[in-house]
C-alpha cells in the first residue's frame, strides 16, 4: 500500500466489485475492493475496502468522493476491437452475401473510393467511434483508406472524443476490379511517409499511427518491402490481413510463386513482428504458426465476418496452444456488429461449431473469451504493458457495467453469484448496461453533448 508517486492526485476512486483477467485467471472478481485512478489516468492502487481510511490518509482523497458501485455493477476493463474497417461503417448490417474477393469488388472498394470526401468520411467516421465508445470499445485498431487527409481525421475525431487507437491509412498499388482505387507505388511511399509525420506532429496521447499493407493480393512486392522498411524504422505497428478464405490463399500462391506460404510472403517483406497484427488467419498452416510465434506477430480473430461472409473457421484453441498471441476484432462491416460483445459471442458460437464437428475439441469457456476481448487484445497491439486489465501503474480503460438498468435486456433472479451475472452481461448484455466508459482515467461515455 505504498505511495511511490507523490507527484499524483487521485481523480477518482470506485468502490465495489472488480472484474479482469490476469496471466494465472482468465476472470478474477474482486469484491468489496477500492480502486484509485491518479489525475495521469492510471490506476494507482487496487485494494481491500477495509484499508479505506488509511487508503484516503496516505494518497489524500476524501471518502465522500468514492463512487459507490451498486450490488449489480461492476468496473470492468475497457475491450480491445484489433481489427475493424472505419470506413466500412456506413454499410455495416447490410451487404454479406458474397465471398471475399467478391466482396471487395463489389461492395468495398466502390465506398472506400468515397473517402476523398472529407464531409463523406467526417459523417462516417464520427458515427463509428462513436458507435464504438457506447459500446465499450476503448482500444480500436482502425483501416481507414488510401486517403491521408481522411484518415488523419479518422485519428483527429478519436482523439477528442477520447478513443484510444491505432489508425492505418491504408496502401494497395494493385486492383484491376476497380482500377480509381488504387495508388501508384510512389503516392503509396509518400502518402504513408505524410501521413505518419503528421499523426505524430499532433502528439495525440493515445492515438498512433498503424502501417497497413491492405493484403498482399493488393500489394507489389516492392511496396510490401517498403513498408516493412518504414515500419522497423521507425518502430511502428503493422496490420494486414492473412489467409482469410481459401480463394484468397491460392491467389498468394500464385501472385508470390516463390514464397514457401502466405506467412512466408509477410516474412519476406519483414512485415512480421512483435507489433503485428494480421486479421483472420482462418486457413494457416502449424508450420505458419510456429512463425507467428517466432517472431511475436499476433492474430486478430474476426468470428462475425469470418460466418458472414463464409470465409472459414478458426480453431482460437490450436492458435492459443501455439502460443500465439491473440485478440478479437469485429472486421466492420465484413462483421455485421460494432460491439465487442458480439465478437464475444460469436468467438463462442464458431467454437461450438467446431466441438459439433470434432467432439474431441475442447471448446473455449466464455471466462476464456472475456479475456480474449480484454488482456487477449492488449497483447495482441503490444499494449499490454498500458492496458488489458486492472494493475497499478496501468492506464485506467475501464467500463462501468450496471446488468440491471431500467428496460434493460438481462432479467435477474435471486441467489445469483457476480460470476453469473458476468455471464448474462456477455450473452445477453448490450449498451445500454455500459452506463460509463474511462479511456486513460477519462470519463467518455456519456459523451458530453448528452450528459
Ligand atoms: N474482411 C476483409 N478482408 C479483407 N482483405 C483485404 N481487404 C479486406 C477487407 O476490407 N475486409
Ligand atoms: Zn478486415
Amino acid at each position: 500500500m505504498n505511495r511511490n508517486d507523490k507527484t499524483a492526485r487521485i481523480a477518482h476512486v470506485f468502490s465495489g466489485t472488480f472484474v479482469h483477467s490476469t496471466l494465472r485467471a482468465a476472470v478474477e472478481i474482486l469484491q468489496n475492493c477500492v480502486l484509485g485512478v491518479d489525475d495521469k489516468g492510471k490506476i494507482a492502487f487496487i485494494e481491500n475496502h477495509q484499508d479505506v481510511v488509511s487508503l484516503s490518509e496516505i494518497w489524500g482523497f476524501e471518502t465522500s468522493d468514492i463512487k459507490q458501485l451498486g450490488q449489480y455493477e461492476f468496473l470492468m476493463p475497457g475491450m480491445v476491437d484489433t481489427h475493424i474497417h472505419a470506413s466500412q461503417y456506413s454499410y455495416t448490417g447490410t451487404a454479406l452475401d458474397l465471398p471475399l474477393l467478391e466482396w471487395l469488388n463489389t461492395y468495398t472498394f466502390p465506398v472506400e473510393a468515397k473517402y476523398k470526401d472529407l464531409d463523406f468520411a467526417n459523417n462516417v467516421y464520427t458515427k463509428v467511434v462513436r458507435r464504438t465508445l457506447k459500446n465499450g470499445t476503448t482500444t480500436a485498431c482502425y483501416f481507414a483508406t488510401i486517403h491521408t487527409d481522411a484518415s488523419l481525421l479518422l485519428g483527429e475525431l478519436a482523439d477528442s472524443f477520447g478513443q484510444r487507437a491505432l489508425v492505418g491509412k491504408v496502401c494497395m498499388d494493385c486492383n484491376s476490379a476497380v482500377p480509381q482505387y488504387k495508388e501508384s507505388p510512389r503516392e503509396c511511399k509518400e502518402e504513408t511517409d505524410r501521413f505518419i509525420k503528421e499523426l505524430l506532429k499532433k502528439e495525440y496521447p493515445n492515438v498512433k499511427p498503424v502501417v497497413t499493407p491492405r493484403f498482399a493480393p493488393s500489394c507489389s512486392s516492392s511496396l510490401l518491402s517498403e513498408l516493412g522498411e518504414i515500419a522497423n524504422n521507425n518502430k511502428l505497428h503493422i496490420q494486414s490481413h492473412i489467409s482469410e478464405n481459401k480463394e484468397e490463399v491460392e491467389l498468394v500462391k500464385t501472385l508470390f510463386p516463390d514464397c514457401k506460404s502466405y506467412t512466408d510472403v509477410y516474412l519476406k517483406h519483414n512485415l512480421l513482428t512483435d507489433k503485428t497484427v494480421m486479421a483472420h488467419g482462418c486457413h494457416l498452416t502449424d508450420e505458419e504458426l510456429e512463425i507467428f510465434r517466432e517472431t511475436g506477430s499476433a492474430i486478430s480473430h474476426c468470428p462475425n465476418s469470418n460466418i458472414s461472409i463464409c470465409s472459414g473457421m478458426l480453431n482460437v484453441r490450436n492458435i492459443l496452444n501455439h502460443k500465439v498471441k491473440l485478440g478479437l476484432g469485429t472486421d466492420v462491416a465484413g462483421g455485421y456488429s460494432p460491439s465487442m460483445l458480439d465478437a464475444m459471442r460469436r468467438t463462442i458460437d464458431t467454437s461450438k461449431a467446431l466441438t459439433i464437428q470434432d467432439p474431441q475439441h475442447k471448446t473455449l469457456s466464455f471466462e476464456e473469451v472475456f479475456r480474449l476481448a480484454t488482456l487477449g487484445g492488449s497483447e495482441a497491439l503490444s499494449l499490454d504493458d498500458q492496458i488489458g486489465n486492472f494493475v497499478v501503474g496501468k492506464e485506467f480503460d475501464a467500463l462501468r457495467v450496471n446488468v440491471c438498468v431500467p428496460d434493460g435486456p438481462i432479467d435477474l433472479f435471486p441467489g445469483e453469484c457476480p460470476k453469473v451475472i458476468l455471464e448474462k452481461f456477455l450473452n445477453l448484455g448490450d449498451d445500454r448496461n455500459i452506463t460509463e466508459v474511462y479511456v486513460a482515467g477519462r470519463q467518455v461515455v456519456p459523451f458530453p453533448d448528452t450528459k
